[in-house]
């Protein structure tokens, strides 16, 4: 497929009033950047990408989410963090529209995503945790399927493919199966299908896991751009100074319950977030009980 010898916004906005994306430098990656989001009439201007209230999961006698409230701003880089089975995962999974919840709402843009969901989902881009594709269709076919089920033209799909895969490295394993692709080019397949229809708010569940620095770098850049021209990002990460470096915003969830959640600076409250974070989430173990693992 050709491709254009100077990077170009791969989302250019369609909509008038939409925020203008910036133009990228030679040698950076191409800009993302989001459709304006459907104008419902319960929406407001300052309504929240996300707003989620009295979520509630359990599994069995298992509690995963116990009641969370969040509002995730428009045009804000989110990070959600928290310790292992925290509920992050089940939580994203509510407020995306892939798991019911037993009680709660999801606005999206001031939609309810649960009342409307095939409108919600056309806001949404997903990139969700232990992702399970058609991996027996090539890198560039699943993106390309990603897109006409989205109702996009062909030939429109065809250029953001292009685009997508030369800017998140794929570009020379783009007829290559993706069983065949390593975890982190897994990863950054599912991230293109969720990235090709240029949603307005995008979720994206541990986006660098497994993925290079090099590539992590691109993906942020990518990111940074889309936000810069009016998208949001929510973030799931185990990586405490990404999201400090990344995200404008922060909520940190532990045992189903939001235990902190605002700016960035406001949640480390001076400390780096690391440390607020051990702080808020306790749970640090010495490790005398396994001295048997010590060699000498
Ligand atoms: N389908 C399920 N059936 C039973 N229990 C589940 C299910 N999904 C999640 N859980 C439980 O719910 C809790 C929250 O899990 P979840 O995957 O949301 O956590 P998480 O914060 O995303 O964790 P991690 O950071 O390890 O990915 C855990 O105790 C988990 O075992």
């Amino acid at each position: 497929m050709a491709h254009d010898p100077e990077p170009r916004d791969l989302f250019p906005p369609t909509t008038p009033g939409a925020p203008e994306a910036p133009t990228a430098p030679a040698e950076t990656a191409p800009v993302l950047a989001p459709a304006a989001p459907p104008a419902p009439s319960t929406q407001g201007p300052a309504a929240p990408a996300l707003s989620v209230r009295g979520l509630w999961k359990k599994f069995g006698e298992k509690i995963a989410v116990a009641g969370i409230d969040l509002d995730v701003p428009a045009g804000s880089f989110y990070g959600l963090v928290g310790p292992n089975g925290a509920g992050k995962t089940t939580a994203l999974s509510m407020a995306t529209g892939l798991l019911r919840p037993d009680f709660g709402t999801v606005h999206v843009h001031g939609l309810d995503l649960w009342a409307n969901p095939l409108e919600g989902k056309r806001m949404l881009g997903i990139l969700p945790d232990g992702v399970r594709l058609f991996d027996r269709l090539t890198g560039a076919q699943l993106i390309t399927y990603a897109g006409l089920l989205r109702g996009m033209d062909r030939q429109t799909v065809a250029e953001r493919t292009a685009d997508l895969l030369e800017a998140l490295g794929l570009a020379a394993d783009a007829n290559t199966f993706v069983v065949d692709y390593s975890a982190g080019m897994t990863k950054k397949i599912a991230l293109a299908s969720a990235l090709i229809h240029a949603p307005s708010l995008l979720v994206l569940d541990e986006p660098f896991e497994a993925v290079d620095p090099v590539s992590a770098a691109n993906i942020r850049e990518i990111l940074n751009g889309y936000v810069a021209s009016g998208g949001t990002v929510i973030v799931s990460s185990h990586v405490m100074d990404l999201v400090q470096r990344m995200c404008d915003h922060v909520a940190v969830i532990a045992g189903g319950h939001v235990l902190a959640a605002g700016t960035v600076d406001e949640v480390r409250a001076g400390q780096s977030l690391e440390d607020r974070f051990v702080d808020l989430v306790g749970g640090r173990h010495t490790t005398e009980g396994l001295s048997w693992l010590r060699t000498s």
